[in-house]
């Protein structure tokens, strides 16, 4: 790349090659290993999709319920991990804990190691298990509440939403939260998903480059829009609230959360149009279209105003609302969603890999003399 072609923040360029999954824009789909990834979402498990990212293709009937009980055979949290997560104070952020229990988990991996493409398979369903179980408990942890287990008559999806709510989720719900699942497991190469190749490309272990995913991921520019989204929904409270609210942000020229994005640039992420769909859905069958409605009319200003469509935080905030998660956890909750994309990236990563290390545009001083500021001190 030359110095002419340097936009800042890596604009438009090709840091990997990969097999992952492509936002192939122009077509409006996301393609993960070869599928349409609303089309997984709407018709497959999350389950399946675990299967789909780690090992190349669909698992078969067999394989997904072996998926399912490796998933659940994990599933118990070390309980020096509770320890450390019980030491942190009450006001520590979910994403605070879930990245020092991520990181946390590194000691307590029997074969950390081994870094064959087996062991970080057994790595990925390591995470995959208890990953939910961090979000869930560091949260009722905080609030000096009980510990919740996951139960073995629920599905995977189901003790995912039931360890957040404690509450058995209803049909209705638990396919919904798959959807949410689905549509934050994987994305090609967002800067959470950079942030743990570069890591992982000195070949340091899989813990570290998801720790350092966490991380990148609540930042507000990324994963954390999702939880902003919702305090400015549940600030405005009504339509003509939430249509004052933005039409002030926009005239201090403040970004409205869950809108624009690197990729789509001007065109509507397909996810953020699935959330929709979900949100009219339930807002129908609940009989209360408030939060729809206020979704409609700010997306309405900001694509006259801006000329800026939502990203998939606008529509899954509102959505993650309604099922009954704290808006504190709706990062988390999208971390553990990615935690099967990402494990996929480091894997592959490790596997053709070659360090990251870029170059600068050099914009400092030159020539300045240590010898120069001795003689004039
Ligand atoms: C799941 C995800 O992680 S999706 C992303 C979630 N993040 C958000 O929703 C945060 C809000 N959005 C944004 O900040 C941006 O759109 C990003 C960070 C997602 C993409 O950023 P970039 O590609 O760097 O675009 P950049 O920030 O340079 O914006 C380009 C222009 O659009 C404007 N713009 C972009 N997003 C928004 C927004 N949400 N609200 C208002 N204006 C915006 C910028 O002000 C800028 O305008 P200007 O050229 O007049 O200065
Ligand atoms: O692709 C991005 O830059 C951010 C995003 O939508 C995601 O990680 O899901």
């Amino acid at each position: 790349m030359s110095i002419e072609s340097y936009k800042p923040g890596l604009e438009n360029v090709i840091a990997c090659e990969t097999s992952i999954s492509y936002l192939d824009v122009e077509h409006e789909e996301i393609v993960i290993r070869g599928y349409d990834l609303i089309d997984l979402a709407r018709q497959l498990s999350y389950v399946d999709v675990i299967g789909l990212l780690l090992d190349g293709r669909l698992p078969s009937p067999d394989e997904r319920v072996t998926i399912e009980q490796m998933l659940s055979e994990q599933a118990h949290l070390p309980e020096g991990i509770y320890a450390i997560l019980s030491s942190l104070p009450a006001s520590t952020h979910p994403m605070d804990a879930l990245r020092t229990g991520v990181s946390a988990l590194s000691g307590f991996d029997p074969e950390l190691a081994n870094a064959s493409v087996e062991a970080n398979r057994r790595r990925a369903f390591r995470l995959l298990a208890l990953v939910p179980q961090i979000v869930a408990n560091s949260y009722h942890i905080a609030r000096g509440e009980g510990l919740v287990q996951p139960r073995s008559d629920l599905s995977f999806v189901a003790n995912c939403l039931y360890m957040i709510t404690k509450r058995e989720p209803s049909a209705a719900e638990e396919r919904y939260y798959n959807q949410v699942l689905m549509v934050y497991c994987e994305h090609e190469l967002p800067n959470s998903t950079f942030a743990a190749r570069v890591i992982a490309s000195t070949q340091s272990d899989m813990y570290g480059a998801l720790t350092g995913a966490v991380a990148s991921l609540k930042g507000p520019l990324h994963g954390g829009a999702n939880e902003a989204v919702m305090n400015m929904l549940l600030e405005a409270q009504t339509v003509e609230g939430f249509e004052r609210l933005v039409r002030t942000k926009l005239a201090n020229k403040e970004k409205i959360m869950g809108f624009g994005h690197r990729v789509y640039m001007r065109k509507s992420d397909p996810r953020a149009l699935l959330m929709k769909e979900a949100l009219r859905e339930m807002s129908e069958a609940s009989g209360d279209d408030r939060l729809y409605h206020m979704c409609l009319a700010g997306e309405e200003i900001v694509r006259e105003e801006k000329g800026l469509f939502p990203n998939l935080d606008y529509y899954a905030a509102p959505v993650m609302h309604l099922l009954g998660i704290p808006v504190e956890l709706f990062t988390p909750v999208f971390f553990a969603a990615r935690v099967v994309g990402l494990a996929a990236h480091v894997t592959e990563q490790l596997e053709h890999n070659r360090l990251f290390r870029p170059r600068v545009l050099y914009t400092g001083p030159r020539g300045n003399k240590v010898s120069q500021i001795i003689a004039d001190n």
